[in-house]
């Protein structure tokens, strides 16, 4: 049942307890006060929740709170790691007072992402409204059925392997330049927040794909720069990217949020509260989220004056008018979006497309960003999977400082499986979510219509029941030669999720990550601060670094490269011939 629905049912029955009272003669004011009682006795006890889900297991219901407290001290991934060893492959927690079914099993988390197609409703922030609420259920991630089956062929072009290869140049000067960064921040001797460096990297590479703006977030400043603005508008972006991951982890979010969680039926009063008397993190959201509108909708409108001025926007056969979907060149998204039509001839509106900029902004910013600073923990954890990764890129042709291309890719098996393998221990995406609209039958379990469905990645990708010894970083399991190490279930590894829902960008952020971890371990080696081992991570919509990833960043001598690839170059070719991974990543 929906919120609008159980909200509808809750009132009604109230408003049936009043008239029912008032005919019996109760005075109205003691009749009010019962039914003000009713309704907190409802809230507390949530009975109507509780009798649909008692058959499920799992940790017993607390009223009012649910499992809100453990949802903010130790985070969903570990929480739902505990009830799968407490209560078995399907059991439910309490988000607030709604509850959620999870499954931390790779078959029935396969068969619920491929049965199921839309996340919960409950999931777009309950405090939005108006044009802000549309805004989130239009954009590629929160949209639903017919909807998201039209967004999701007219984002498709911009991920055709053609137009990857467009993108790898950018990224790879990107990378370049947050070597040259690190360079200097190697000749410093200071720690640095790595991930902040790589979001200011992977924002970056948003700019320059996506909407053909260089933002120069890591370029150098000379004097007058003619760059500043973009520069500025860049910064914007970061920190309010930031601030949206940030604030929806639920210990940081504004309290009306938990709020809206405990109390569902009471969403339009709190949402309306809260705009009323905004909290400093209801307004640092606000802020953020206006930001990224407002730069949406700018790039949008010169977007469109550039299409009206010179040539047609980029080719619309990828727009759901439906011919064969082709590559688009870098900086195109939003001519695509500005070319689909739909069945009808319609195009996109200004809000349809400002939230699918909105959505590429923020996956494109903080999930490798993500993936990317725990490659780089787990190879200064790792020495021996340091010395192997070194070994492969200092066997790369050519000059040891030249970039790296998406053509080398094929040659860095080891770099691809550090990815991998960091991937499957800290999961971005620590888990899916679906709506089980109509119901599901899941591991002998009746799951009812509109209960959130999650798929708990960080659980099954480090259970020991599918991978030998689990929570070692171990990349050599994705190379073949290696099948002892490799999983039992190859629907055990599923970071990038699975089924029609499955991650649009996955094979953008894995180009991405390889020539970004190629480049930068080519030039330095990184050690970690004292006191990250093991790494603090926080959940939110994506699972993050508690507060970074500190390393000190050290200069590799060139020279030594150099030789060492002239010394590996002449003998024992066929040991030299690249490695095949064994596993690719599940389409
Ligand atoms: C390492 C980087 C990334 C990781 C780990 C990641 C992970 C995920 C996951 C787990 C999902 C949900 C899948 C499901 O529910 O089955 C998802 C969805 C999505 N991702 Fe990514 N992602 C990454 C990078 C990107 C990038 C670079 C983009 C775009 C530029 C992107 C765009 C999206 C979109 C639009 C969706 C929603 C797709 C839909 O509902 O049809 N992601 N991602």
């Amino acid at each position: 049942m929906g919120d609008g629905r159980e909200r509808a049912v809750v009132f009604g029955a109230l408003a049936a307890l009043g008239l029912a009272l008032a005919a019996l003669g109760l005075p109205p004011l003691k009749a009010f006060l019962v039914c003000v009682l009713a309704l907190l006795v409802a809230l507390f006890t949530n009975p109507y929740q509780r009798w649909r889900h008692r058959h499920i297991p799992g940790p017993p219901y607390r009223p009012l709170l649910g499992h809100l407290p453990e949802f903010m001290t130790i985070g969903s991934h570990a929480f739902f790691d505990d009830c799968r060893a407490k209560y078995g492959p399907v059991f439910k927690v309490w988000f607030g007072a709604r509850p959620w079914v999870v499954i931390a099993d790779a078959d029935l988390g396969r068969r619920a992402n491929y049965r199921l197609l839309n996340r919960p409703l409950a999931f777009t922030n309950p405090l939005a409204r108006g044009e802000m609420l549309r805004s989130a259920k239009e954009g590629l991630f929160l949209s639903r059925d017919a909807t998201w089956s039209m967004l999701r062929k007219v984002w498709q072009p911009a991920f055709h392997s053609e137009s990857l290869a467009g993108y790898a140049p950018g990224m790879a000067s990107e990378a370049t330049r947050l070597v040259d960064r690190l360079s200097e921040v190697a000749a410093g001797g200071a720690a640095t927040n790595i991930w902040r460096d790589i979001g200011a990297m992977t924002m970056s590479v948003v700019g320059s794909a996506a909407y053909g703006v260089d933002f120069a977030l890591l370029a150098k400043a000379p004097g007058g720069d003619a760059a500043a603005p973009r520069r500025a508008r860049g910064k914007e972006l970061v920190q309010a990217a930031a601030e949206m991951f940030h604030s929806s982890e639920i210990s940081n979010a504004t309290r009306y949020l938990a709020a809206a969680h405990l109390m569902p039926v009471l969403v339009p009063a709190i949402s309306l509260l809260a705009a009323a008397f905004p909290d400093d993190r209801y307004l640092k959201l606000m802020r953020a989220r206006e930001t990224l509108r407002a730069a949406s909708q700018s790039l949008i409108d010169t977007t469109r004056s550039a299409a009206h001025s010179s040539s047609p926007p980029p080719s619309p056969s990828g727009s759901a008018g439906g011919k064969r979907p082709m590559g688009v060149a870098p900086g195109s998204f939003l001519g695509l979006l500005l070319a689909a039509r739909d069945t009808e001839g319609h195009g996109l509106s200004d809000c349809q497309m400002a939230a699918q900029a909105n959505v590429f902004t923020l996956a494109g910013y903080e999930t490798t960003a993500n993936a990317l600073s725990y490659a780089i923990y787990c190879v200064s954890s790792s020495p021996d999977a340091q010395a192997k990764l070194l070994a492969e890129l200092d066997a790369l042709p050519g000059a040891p400082d030249r970039e790296v291309t998406v053509e080398d890719l094929q040659l860095l098996p080891f770099t691809a499986a550090v990815i991998d393998e960091a991937l499957r221990l800290y999961p971005p995406g620590a888990s899916t979510m679906r709506e089980a609209r109509g119901g599901l039958s899941l591991g002998g379990y009746a799951i009812p219509d509109g209960t959130a469905v999650m798929v708990a990645t960080y659980s099954i990708q480090r259970d020991p029941a599918y991978w030998p010894k689990a929570d070692a970083f171990l990349p050599e399991r994705w190379l073949k030669g290696h099948e002892e190490l490799a999983a039992s279930n190859p629907h055990a590894y599923l970071p990038f999720g699975s089924g029609a829902r499955m991650c649009i960008g996955y094979r953008f952020a894995l180009q991405e990550a390889r020539l970004t971890l190629a480049q930068l371990y080519r030039r330095f080696t990184f050690g970690l601060e004292p006191g990250q081992v093991p790494l603090k991570v926080k959940t939110g919509i994506t699972m993050s670094p508690e507060s970074g990833v500190f390393v000190r960043v050290a200069e590799r001598p060139l020279r030594a490269q150099a030789a060492a690839a002239e010394a590996e170059a002449a003998p024992a070719e066929a040991e030299a011939a690249p490695a095949e991974t064994a596993h690719a990543v599940a389409a």
